[in-house]
This record gives C-alpha cells, sequence and structure tokens, in this order.
C-alpha cells in the first residue's frame, strides 16, 4: 500500500495522527489550475461588456468569483472523498492524502463561498451575486451530489456549471444578462463535453474503478467517440453565433476560424480511431485534443478580450 493510502484508509479510521495541513494543502482544495480557465472567462465577460467598471471594483468583483469558483471546487473534494480516494489522477489531493479532514473542507468551502457571494453582491450588483450563489450550488449539489454518481449525462447537464462564470462576470458590470453572457454561457456549455470527454477516453479505468459512470464507463469509448465528434459539430455554429453580437469583432472572428478547424480536426481524427489504434500511441490524439479543447476555450476568449480592447481604442467599431 502506498504512503498516499495508507494514510487516507487511518485517517479515515481515526487511528492515526493527522499531518499538519499546509497554505498550498488549502490552496489544491481551491482547484486552481482549473479555476484558472473559469475565472479567465470571468474576467472576459466583465471586461467585454458595454460599460466601464472601474478598476478597483473590476478587480474585487474577479477576486470575489474566483475565491467563490475555488470554494465550489473545495466542497466538490469534501464530498467526492470516497471517489478521489480511489482515482489515480485524485488521489494525492489534500483529503485523500490525510493532510486536511473532511470537515476542515467543508467548512473552509462552506466559509469561503458566503465570503465570496456576500463581497461580490456588495462590490458589484445582486444579480452577479445571486448568480454566483447559483453557480456554486449548481456545481456542488446538482453536478457533484446529484448527477455525476446517477448518469452518464453528468457532465453535458453539469457543464451548465462552468458556463456560468462570464455571465457572471458580464452581471457584475450590467447588473443584468445580455444576448452576449448568454452566448458565451452557451459556448462553454457546448464546449465541456467534448473537452472531458477526450480525457474520459485516457482516463476510463480511473472511473471504471471509482463506479462513476461516465460516458465511457456506461456506453464504452466508441459511443464516447461518437458523440465527441457530435458536439464538437454543433460547438461549431454556437461558437460563430457571437460574431454576429457586440463582443464578436475581427479578432475573434479569426480565431474561431483557426480554432474550429483545429478542434473539428482532432474530433474527426478521435473519431475515425479504434482501440488497437489508440493503444498503439497511448492515446497520443486524445491527449492532444484534451489540451487543444483548452486551447480552444482560453483562445476564443482571448480574442474577445482583444476585439474588446482594440474597441475601446476606437481602433475599429464591428
Ligand atoms: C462538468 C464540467 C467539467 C468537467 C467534468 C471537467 C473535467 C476535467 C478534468 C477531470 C480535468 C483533469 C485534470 C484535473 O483534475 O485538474 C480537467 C482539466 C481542466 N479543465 Fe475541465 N472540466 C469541466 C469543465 C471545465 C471548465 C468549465 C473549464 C474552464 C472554463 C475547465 C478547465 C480545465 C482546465 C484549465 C484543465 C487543466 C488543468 C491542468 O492543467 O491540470 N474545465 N477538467
Ligand atoms: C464561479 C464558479 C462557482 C465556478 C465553478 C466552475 C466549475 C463548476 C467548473 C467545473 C470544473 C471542473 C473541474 C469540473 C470537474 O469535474 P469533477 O469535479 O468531476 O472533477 P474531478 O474528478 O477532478 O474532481
Amino acid at each position: 500500500m502506498s504512503d498516499a493510502s495508507l494514510n487516507a484508509s487511518q485517517s479515515k479510521a481515526g487511528s492515526a495522527e493527522p499531518q499538519e495541513a499546509g497554505f498550498s494543502d488549502f490552496f489544491a482544495l481551491l482547484k486552481p489550475r482549473v479555476m484558472s480557465l473559469v475565472v479567465f472567462t470571468a474576467l472576459v465577460g466583465l471586461l467585454a461588456a458595454p460599460v466601464g467598471v472601474h478598476p478597483v471594483v473590476g478587480f474585487t468583483a474577479i477576486l470575489f468569483i474566483a475565491i467563490g469558483g475555488g470554494a465550489s471546487g473545495a466542497l466538490n473534494m469534501w464530498w467526492d472523498a470516497d471517489i478521489d480516494r480511489i482515482m489515480k489522477r485524485t488521489k494525492g489531493r489534500p483529503i485523500p492524502a490525510g493532510r486536511i479532514t473532511e470537515g476542515e473542507a467543508f467548512g473552509f468551502g462552506i466559509a469561503l463561498s458566503g465570503i465570496a457571494v456576500i463581497m461580490l453582491g456588495l462590490a458589484t450588483n445582486f444579480v452577479a451575486a445571486g448568480l454566483l450563489a447559483f453557480t456554486i450550488f449548481f456545481y456542488v449539489v446538482i453536478y457533484s451530489m446529484w448527477l455525476k454518481r446517477w448518469t452518464p449525462q453528468n457532465i453535458v447537464i453539469g457543464g451548465a456549471a462552468g458556463a456560468f462564470p462570464p455571465m457572471i462576470g458580464w452581471a457584475a458590470a450590467t447588473g443584468s444578462v445580455g444576448i452576449e453572457a448568454v452566448l458565451m454561457f452557451a459556448l462553454i456549455f457546448m464546449w465541456t463535453p467534448p473537452h472531458f470527454w477526450a480525457l474520459a477516453l485516457f482516463m476510463k479505468s480511473d472511473y471504471d474503478e471509482a463506479g462513476v459512470p461516465m460516458l465511457t464507463s456506461t456506453h464504452g469509448r466508441r459511443v464516447t467517440r461518437n458523440h465527441i465528434l457530435a458536439y464538437t459539430v454543433l460547438l461549431v455554429p454556437v461558437s460563430f453565433a457571437l460574431v454576429f453580437t457586440s463582443i464578436g469583432g475581427p479578432a475573434y472572428l479569426v480565431a474561431a476560424i483557426a480554432l474550429n478547424a483545429l478542434f473539428l480536426r482532432g474530433a474527426w481524427r478521435i473519431w475515425r480511431r479504434d482501440e488497437t489504434m489508440a493503444e498503439a500511441d497511448g492515446y497520443g490524439v486524445e491527449k492532444t485534443v484534451f489540451r487543444h479543447s483548452l486551447y480552444y476555450l482560453f483562445g476564443l476568449f482571448v480574442a474577445i478580450l482583444i476585439d474588446a480592447t482594440l474597441r475601446g481604442f476606437g481602433v475599429w467599431s464591428v
């Protein structure tokens, strides 16, 4: 038995001294790497909105959206500690490794959630705060507690949680939700399934062992490959729809053409492969497409930011 799993089983049984938790363990509870892209999309939603936001208000808004997002990650780790103990990818996390107790993670997540929602409301408005509260609720209760262990559609519906942040950013700036915010939501909502399923293709055994009904485990990799292609094709018109709104400009159009071509090519390559081919190269194509999914979303939101900046400088008005 590894040190990590020995610690985990001992601390679960209450027979071992808990290890000292450091700052880095609490920071890890916030899922900082995933949340970095979440927070970036919120920042773009805030900056692309057609109203000026005072830099201090904007910074405060993003800070509390980040804290709220991180808090939802901590609550997810509290609830999913049993699953995280089993999966190779997650067994080194602070709770399964025995460095933070489930109670500490729960208290930390609840406290930060409350602070983030209240402070966002006070700093900006209660539409943004209400959306942040709903997003935390959706990720923790609807996705983590309910859908994740119940249906292979878990990440299709649950993906809505990760799609809200740009809408929260937009609402923080404007106090309302416009068509642009709805389309940014739709973009991330449609992007999440191919993003996650590309990863699930090469992490299938983790989910099999943990008994989580991901599509790869319930319907197999062939069906998952078909779904990745179908959702990527559907993602294309959704991403182009933003071109026709006030936040889509030349940079977004160029990025959308290039990144959709890249992502569609990846989905096509995934679809064409069978397991013999995939095993031969260690799921190299699937790993590449997962990485490209991150470039795709990051690139489109960078392009929105470039258009907003150049519009702000009067370089173009479209
Ligand atoms: C239900 C929705 C989603 C699911 C199930 C999902 C699942 C995952 C998983 C399992 C990983 C593996 C690596 C890790 O544990 O850090 C991952 C990585 C990542 N995800 Fe997602 N994701 C979802 C939505 C999102 C959203 C909405 C964003 C951002 C807008 C995002 C951004 C990222 C990033 C940046 C990484 C790479 C982290 C790293 O570098 O390690 N994900 N995702
Ligand atoms: C502002 C705010 C509240 C934002 C929340 C954004 C959000 C819900 C992002 C979802 C990201 C994510 C890592 C899902 C992973 O699924 P998982 O939990 O099944 O992954 P795991 O196996 O890595 O724990």
